[in-house]
Formats: C-alpha cells, sequence, structure tokens
C-alpha cells in the first residue's frame, strides 16, 4: 500500500504585503487623500506607507463585507416579512498587550468612516469592563489584570446583546490607564452606530462556561474578527517602549497610578516594565491570548518596528 503525501490544508489564505497592498486603488486612494491630512494629525505612530499599504487595503475589504451584509440582513428581513431596522456590524480586534489594538482600531474607525456612504463608526474598548481596583483587591486579582477571571464578561455580553439588538443609545463603563482603574459613573454612549469596532485582548475567548451548550460567546457577536499578533519578543520590547515614554509624560502626573514610576532611571524602567511583562502580561498571552488567534477571520502579522509582513485571510 503506498501512501501519498498531502498537502497540509489550512483554513486561510496567506497574502504577503506586496500582493495586499495592490488591493487598494488609486481612486479609493483619493477619497482618502483628505483624510490622511487628519491622519496624520492624529498623533498616531503610523506613517503614511504603512496605512496606505495596509490599513486602506484592510478597510476596502470591511466596506465589502459590510455591504454584503446589509444585503444578507435585507434579503433575511424581506423573506420573513418583517420591517428591516438598522442592525450595527461588529468587528473584533484582538491580540496581546502591546501589539497595537488601539492604534488599529483608530485608524480603522476613522478609514471606514470615510468611505463614501460615511457610516457612523464608534469604537469600544473592553478595558472598561475590567473589574475596578477595589473589586480586583478585594478578589486578589491586581496581578490577574487582563486575564479572564478580571473581566465582567456577563456586563461585555450583555452590552454586546444591546447593540446587535438596534438599541438606539447603549453605554458601557470607561477605563483610565492614568488611573489604572474603570472611572467610577463615567460612561462612554454609542448612539446608532453603523459599525462598532470592538478591540481587546480578551474577544476572541471562549472560556466562559463553554459545558453549557447555550453558551454564548462574546466572538458570537462579531460579523468579522482581527487577530494583530507579533513575536513576543518584537511585543516585550514594544511594551517596555510604551512603559518608557509613559514615565516620561502620563507618570509624572501625580494622578497616575504609576506616579511612583515617575523618577526611575532608564535602566530601571527596563527592568520595571520587563518584570511586568514576564510575569502579567506574557503569561496572559501564552495561556489566553494567543490560543484564539486562529478563531479570527483575518490575521495581521507585524514584523520589527510594527511593519505588517503579511495577512493571512480566512477561506471560509
Ligand atoms: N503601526 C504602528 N506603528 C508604530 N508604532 C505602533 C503601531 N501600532 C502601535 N504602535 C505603538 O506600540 C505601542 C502599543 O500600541 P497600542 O495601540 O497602545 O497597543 P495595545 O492597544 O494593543 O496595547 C504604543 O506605544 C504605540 O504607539
Ligand atoms: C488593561 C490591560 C489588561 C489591557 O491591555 P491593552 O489595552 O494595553 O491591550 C493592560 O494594559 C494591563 O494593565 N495589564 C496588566 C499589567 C500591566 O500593568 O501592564
Amino acid at each position: 500500500m503506498t501512501f501519498e503525501k498531502t498537502a497540509r490544508y489550512s483554513p486561510y489564505q496567506t497574502i504577503d504585503r506586496v500582493d495586499w497592498a495592490r488591493r487598494s486603488d488609486d481612486a479609493m486612494l483619493h477619497v482618502f487623500e483628505q483624510d490622511m491630512d487628519a491622519l496624520r494629525g492624529m498623533n498616531e505612530p503610523l506613517n503614511i506607507k504603512e496605512i496606505t499599504e495596509v490599513y486602506v487595503p484592510l478597510s476596502r475589504l470591511i466596506n465589502f463585507y459590510v455591504k454584503a451584509a446589509q444585503e444578507l440582513y435585507a434579503a433575511t428581513s424581506s423573506f420573513l416579512g418583517s420591517t428591516v431596522h438598522k442592525v450595527p456590524y461588529i468587528i473584533g480586534i484582538a491580540g496581546s498587550v502591546a501589539v497595537g489594538k488601539s492604534t488599529t482600531a483608530r485608524v480603522l474607525q476613522r478609514l471606514l468612516s470615510a468611505w463614501p456612504d460615511h457610516p457612523r463608526v464608534d469604537l469600544v474598548t473592553t478595558d472598561g469592563f475590567l473589574y475596578p481596583n477595589s473589586v480586583l483587591e478585594s478578589r486578589q486579582l491586581m496581578n490577574r489584570k487582563g486575564f479572564p477571571e478580571s473581566y465582567d464578561i456577563r456586563g461585555l455580553m450583555h452590552f454586546l446583546a444591546e447593540v446587535k439588538s438596534g438599541r438606539e443609545r447603549v453605554s458601557a463603563p470607561v477605563y483610565s490607564h492614568l488611573e489604572y482603574d474603570v472611572l467610577p459613573g463615567q460612561r462612554q454612549w454609542v448612539e446608532s452606530p453603523d459599525i462598532v469596532i470592538v478591540e481587546g485582548i480578551n474577544v476572541l475567548q471562549v472560556k466562559q462556561r463553554p459545558e453549557r451548550e447555550d453558551a454564548v460567546f462574546v466572538s458570537d457577536f462579531f460579523d468579522f474578527s482581527i487577530y494583530v499578533d507579533a513575536k513576543e519578543h518584537d511585543l516585550r520590547q514594544w511594551y517596555i517602549e510604551r512603559f518608557k515614554r509613559l514615565r516620561a509624560t502620563a507618570f509624572q502626573d501625580e494622578d497616575s497610578f504609576f506616579h511612583r514610576y515617575a523618577s526611575l532611571s532608564d535602566e530601571e524602567s527596563v527592568q520595571m516594565a520587563t518584570y511586568i511583562w514576564n510575569t502579567i502580561n506574557k503569561p496572559n498571552l501564552v495561556e489566553n491570548i494567543r490560543p484564539t488567534r486562529y478563531r479570527a477571520n483575518l490575521i495581521l502579522e507585524k514584523g520589527k518596528d510594527h511593519f505588517v509582513k503579511s495577512v493571512q485571510l480566512r477561506k471560509i
């Protein structure tokens, strides 16, 4: 008996950067020209080459998907004879701490809302659904911030269910990185959006009571999801760099939770950031975040300096 070597099947097709950049087009870049100035003014670390070659094609693909989803929804409504009401398209963005989720989300928000039909795009981060420090302290979870047990997942699911049911005004709690805590009494309002981007390390996790057959997961509310990926040593480096930058800026503020780190030397900052990375964020990446990578519809693979090397797009 002979065994034929079969090629390993992957549910993803990999598109290298050069090919991906071709998925943009001149007419479309023209549409974005005015917005490029606004993007430059947003003080984002991305350069224009990265935006035009990676993020503009991504926004183009998502724009196609949003239109297709709206048509599908209208077809179902017509079949059922029900009235069509607006249901927001929800995009999840996952990935490690410091991989650039918030940056990607803000740039996508800007690009998607610049499309000719000007969809209203809201952005929510799951940080707001972390339990307040007082709760984390009482449960001895302060060193587990970001781990599944540190989030009010029920609150997040309730928020998403309300958004997806088409409610006009829905609110979410707000987290402050400066205060390192949820801000008491503050809410962020999401009002009749066409698209909602939900960004956070935990958005593709499925650990909540998977044993129940009627279990619903955060990602069940997503129409499209992205995992931003990078090598662990790059992530650590980006985390350390962000920590050093915060020490020189935000930590100087007396209200900052980390004000005590404001006077650290460069070397001490690297040691402190490396310690936090190795004891909290890296274990969380390995145990809870990276295993969710292949649940995403699209994976952005970053190399050194946040440069996107390739894109993996789910075939089905
Ligand atoms: N595309 C990019 N190019 C250059 N720097 C980036 C890029 N995306 C993020 N960064 C930087 O990397 C760090 C982490 O990014 P951030 O968006 O805060 O990550 P996350 O939300 O995943 O924790 C920040 O210092 C940010 O300025
Ligand atoms: C609040 C977070 C879990 C969320 O991460 P991010 O928004 O940076 O991706 C993270 O920033 C965090 O606070 N981690 C705990 C350890 C630390 O202080 O970095």
